[in-house]
């Protein structure tokens, strides 16, 4: 893939729903990037188990991969107002929720800033995210220095997550 021009950003986001119409949130979260950056390509949608806390629906989930000038600040921000939008409510923590768009990765950035970390601290335990992710850049180097898609695979055995279907 060719590399993003000077101050474009190579950005993935990790999008689930678990409330209401699941895929509507998807896309509506897909639309709603657009209006931020570039999309690059995006993951098929999954059905996956709750983690973290398990008296819960199933979600759905899935990677998107954009292209922005927006700063790692100005993203977070911006997808907070996507949640929003979709009329996110907090409650429990790891629970229930019409859309959660999470920062991944930023380029090959690291950042730790008070609330904002990147890559997403809890993302390389979670078959949700990796195996989306390995769908659009497997060979990226992922934690301990193993490819993401090799990632993936391992966490496939622990973990069964069902693909439903591509929409875009
Ligand atoms: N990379 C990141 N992407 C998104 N949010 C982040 C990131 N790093 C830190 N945060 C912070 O996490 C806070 C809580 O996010 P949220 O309520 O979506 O958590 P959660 O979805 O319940 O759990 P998790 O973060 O494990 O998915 C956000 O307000 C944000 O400030
Ligand atoms: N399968 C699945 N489980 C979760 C998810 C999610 O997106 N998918 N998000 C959570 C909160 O971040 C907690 N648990």
């Amino acid at each position: 893939m060719p590399q993003a021009p000077d101050g474009v950003h190579d950005v993935y986001i990790g999008a689930g729903s678990n409330v209401g119409k699941r895929l509507f949130h998807l896309d509506a979260a897909v639309c709603g990037l657009r209006d931020i950056g570039e999309i690059v390509q995006c993951s098929p949608v999954y059905e996956t188990d709750p983690v973290g806390y398990a008296n819960q629906d199933k979600f759905l989930n899935m990677v998107v991969h954009l292209r922005t000038t927006a700063k790692p600040r100005e993203l977070l921000e911006y997808l907070a107002r996507l949640e929003q939008q979709a009329r996110r409510e907090r409650t429990i923590r790891f629970g229930p929720r019409t859309l959660d768009l999470d920062i991944l990765l930023y380029d090959n950035d690291y950042y730790c800033v008070s609330d904002l970390q990147i890559p997403h601290p809890r993302m390389w335990e979670r078959a949700f995210v990796i195996v989306p992710l390995a769908d659009l850049t497997p060979d990226r180097l992922g934690l301990g220095g193993i490819r993401v898609g090799q990632l993936a695979k391992s966490l496939q055995v622990g973990e069964e997550v069902r693909y439903v279907g591509r929409f875009w």
